[in-house]
């Protein structure tokens, strides 16, 4: 069992298939997966998407970093909903961010992250990497190290990684095991590079899972075989 991980969930967990905003089952069933997971009394720090509101890439009409700001909020926003649910089935969550002082976010600081996990709080990290031109893969890799986690969980809709898009490709073939350097030579689109390159620096493993599959996040967490696993070598 890790005692420390960094889950990273796809906006898209919150909405239903091809729609936005928040989908009541699927906010259910993502509360359960963590509580899962909390039970066991593990630190859990996250960074949520914002596919289910805006991604930077989808607002074409504006300049590049401005688009991209507004995808950052959209973290925020999700991070907020969040940890409203989480706290109101009972669970102790906190949200920090560097790009909001709104009265429900602190800001991020490392001593303290150590006192919230110690008391038993989820730790929601929003904002991304407080830049534009960036993803949250790279700032799930950039808060997993600086949580000092044993392994970050990209949570998404697919069960793996695979030799291409298996999304548009139906004769895609899964890898249970790859090193981040296969990684990035064959160009696998699942993960930003820089995503990749920070977690092969810092030696932390990834393991790719579908969110939508009942207990798979316990099952990584407990470090039972699911999805895909990167490993640092
Ligand atoms: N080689 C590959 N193996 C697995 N998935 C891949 C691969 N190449 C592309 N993908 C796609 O990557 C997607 C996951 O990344 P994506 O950035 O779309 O979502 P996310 O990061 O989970 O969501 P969000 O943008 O809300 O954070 C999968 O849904 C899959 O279709
Ligand atoms: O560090 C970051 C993280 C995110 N963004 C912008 O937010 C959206 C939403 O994040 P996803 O990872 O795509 O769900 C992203 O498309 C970027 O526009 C950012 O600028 N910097």
């Amino acid at each position: 069992m890790y005692k420390r991980v960094l889950i990273k969930l796809s906006g898209e967990v919150m909405c239903g298939e091809g729609e936005r905003g928040f989908d009541r089952k699927n906010v259910e069933f993502l509360v359960r997966q963590l509580a899962q997971v909390v039970e066991y009394g593990v630190n859990v720090g996250i960074v949520i998407g914002a596919g289910n509101i805006f991604r930077g890439e989808e607002l074409i009409d504006l300049p590049h970093s401005l688009a991209d700001q507004i995808g950052m909020l959209g973290t925020v926003i999700n991070a907020l909903y969040l940890k409203g649910i989480l706290q109101r089935v009972g669970m102790k969550c906190v949200v920090v961010s560097q790009i909001s002082s709104l009265p429900s976010i602190r800001p991020i600081h490392y001593d303290d992250i150590n006192l919230y996990f110690d008391a038993g709080y989820v730790v929601i990290f929003a904002g991304g990497t407080s830049n534009p031109f960036f993803t949250t893969d790279t700032a799930a890799a950039l808060r997993a190290v600086e949580m000092g986690a044993e392994l970050l969980i990209k949570a998404t809709k697919v069960d793996g990684v695979y030799d291409s898009d298996p999304r548009k490709n139906r004769d895609a073939k899964k890898f249970e095991r790859l090193s981040y350097r296969d990684a990035i030579k064959l160009g696998l689109k699942v993960m930003d590079t820089e995503a990749f390159s920070i977690c092969g620096r810092y030696k932390l493993p990834i393991v790719v899972l579908n969110f939508f599959e009942d207990g798979a996040l316990l099952r990584a967490v407990k470090g039972e075989p699911v999805g895909s696993y990167i490993s640092p070598e």
